[in-house]
């Protein structure tokens, strides 16, 4: 069996190497001739999966070890008879910490808690679900808008878009790209609604840059610059808009879901796919895969303040700003589109905050609840209550 992979999908060899000739390939361009002989092809979002690149080649399954399926023409490989699985939920944890680490900067910045904010959720799947437990988890207020799932479970609890922007004070984007239909997602925040921001507001993008007019928002903020804004997804990437990218707060290349586990669990997902549509066995089991953290522990007396020491494990685990810098290195260095892509490419190894074990020395009620409540695991060490 041929199997032509992405190169920046972790783990191939390891999971993939018994299954026959592993050929890897920049997954930006890829093209129809280089697919001819294969039989399995394995993707990022990068790639554009739809009968330009596959009619005619003898592809008999896909695979994308993304969330995001926008990429490819599910109907097409359907009709086709070609197998196609994706990794729903795979770096969904990724995206939480990567929007909590966010939240956490803002609040420093701003010498206020957490909980005096009230984050409003866009698209309330596996990230926006799994964000909002960890938020309320934290006794930070939720409002959330989901409209395929409020019609769908008569959730009255859920707003329509409009009211969570007229309330919210963090307003976080977590929709999959739809381009047509009841629910399209493209330009959810368009120009109408990106005026109707109140100053102040926080704006935090991590589904897909085309559910935000990205010239609208440039425009907002080149005449008013008082929203504060996390972009991590972009129209067209990786060439995408430099004006905007040096007026928002964090600008990052697309990265939120970048973690090592999160990008580990997606090949699993696939390959146990994979291994399924052609019956073969699976024996594979990332547990023995995934490498040791660099940071096992964090030791903490009782006395710490929650806050503070929550501050202080998210950043030892996970700092937003690192990945803000880092474009902007690699932006001067490479210039924008070339940066882009490069930092993803080299991003450093990252692991999520359920890797990161906080020893406490007490059982600091408070303290504990906010370690656990944020993600982290826990260790209560020493004399307990
Ligand atoms: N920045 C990054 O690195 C990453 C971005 N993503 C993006 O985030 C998206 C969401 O991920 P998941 O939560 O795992 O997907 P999911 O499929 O589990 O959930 C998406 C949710 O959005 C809701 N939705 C659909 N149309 C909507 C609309 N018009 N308004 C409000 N909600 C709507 C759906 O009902 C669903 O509950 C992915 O499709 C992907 O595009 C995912 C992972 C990493
Ligand atoms: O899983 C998704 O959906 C994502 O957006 C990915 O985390 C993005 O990774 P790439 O496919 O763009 O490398």
């Amino acid at each position: 069996m041929r199997i032509v992979a992405d190169e920046n999908i972790p783990l191939i060899e390891e999971f993939f190497g018994d299954h026959g000739e592993i050929v890897r390939l920049p997954g930006r361009q890829m093209c129809r001739e280089q697919l001819m002989q294969a039989d399995v092809l394995l993707v990022r979002s990068v790639t554009r999966v739809n009968a330009d690149l596959l009619a005619g080649t003898r592809v008999k399954f896909v695979g994308t070890a993304t969330i995001g399926v926008d990429h490819v023409d599910v109907d097409w490989l359907r009709e086709q008879g070609i197998g196609f699985a994706s990794a729903p939920g795979s770096n969904a944890e990724s995206v939480v910490d990567y929007v909590l680490s966010g939240l956490l900067l803002m609040s420093e910045q701003d010498g206020e808690t957490l909980n005096s904010r009230t984050v409003g959720i866009v698209g309330a799947g596996n990230v926006g679900s799994r964000l909002q437990a960890r938020l309320e988890a934290l006794d930070m207020p939720c409002l959330i808008c989901d409209p395929p799932r409020a019609e769908a479970e008569g959730r009255e609890d859920f707003v329509d878009l409009d009211t969570l922007i007229e309330r919210a004070d963090v307003i976080c984007l977590h929709t999959p790209l739809i381009q047509s239909g009841d629910h399209a997602t493209h330009h959810l925040l368009n120009a109408e609604r990106i005026d109707a921001l109140r100053p102040d507001q926080i704006l935090i993008s991590a589904g897909r840059g085309e559910c935000v007019d990205t010239s609208a928002l440039r425009r907002r903020l080149e005449t008013r610059r008082d929203l504060r804004v996390i972009l991590d997804v972009w129209e067209q990437e990786p060439d995408i808009d430099e004006a905007l990218c040096r007026l928002v707060d964090i600008a990052t290349p697309h990265v939120a879901g970048y973690s090592l586990d999160g990008k580990m669990l997606g090949t699993d997902m696939i390959h146990e796919a994979m291994s399924r549509h052609f019956g073969l066995p699976a024996r594979k089991r990332l547990g023995q895969l995934k490498p040791d953290s660099w940071l096992r522990r964090i030791t903490l007396t009782g006395w710490a303040p929650p806050l503070e020491a929550l501050t202080l494990c998210a950043r030892a685990c996970y700092d937003i700003r690192r990945d803000a810098l880092l474009l902007e290195r690699y932006r001067r260095h490479y210039g924008m589109a070339e940066g882009f892509d490069r930092m993803r490419k080299e991003y450093p190894p990252r692991r999520e905050f359920s890797t990161l074990r906080v020893s406490l020395k007490h059982n600091a009620g408070d303290l504990r609840d906010t370690i656990v409540s944020a993600g982290f695991s826990l260790r209560l060490a020493g004399k307990q209550g």
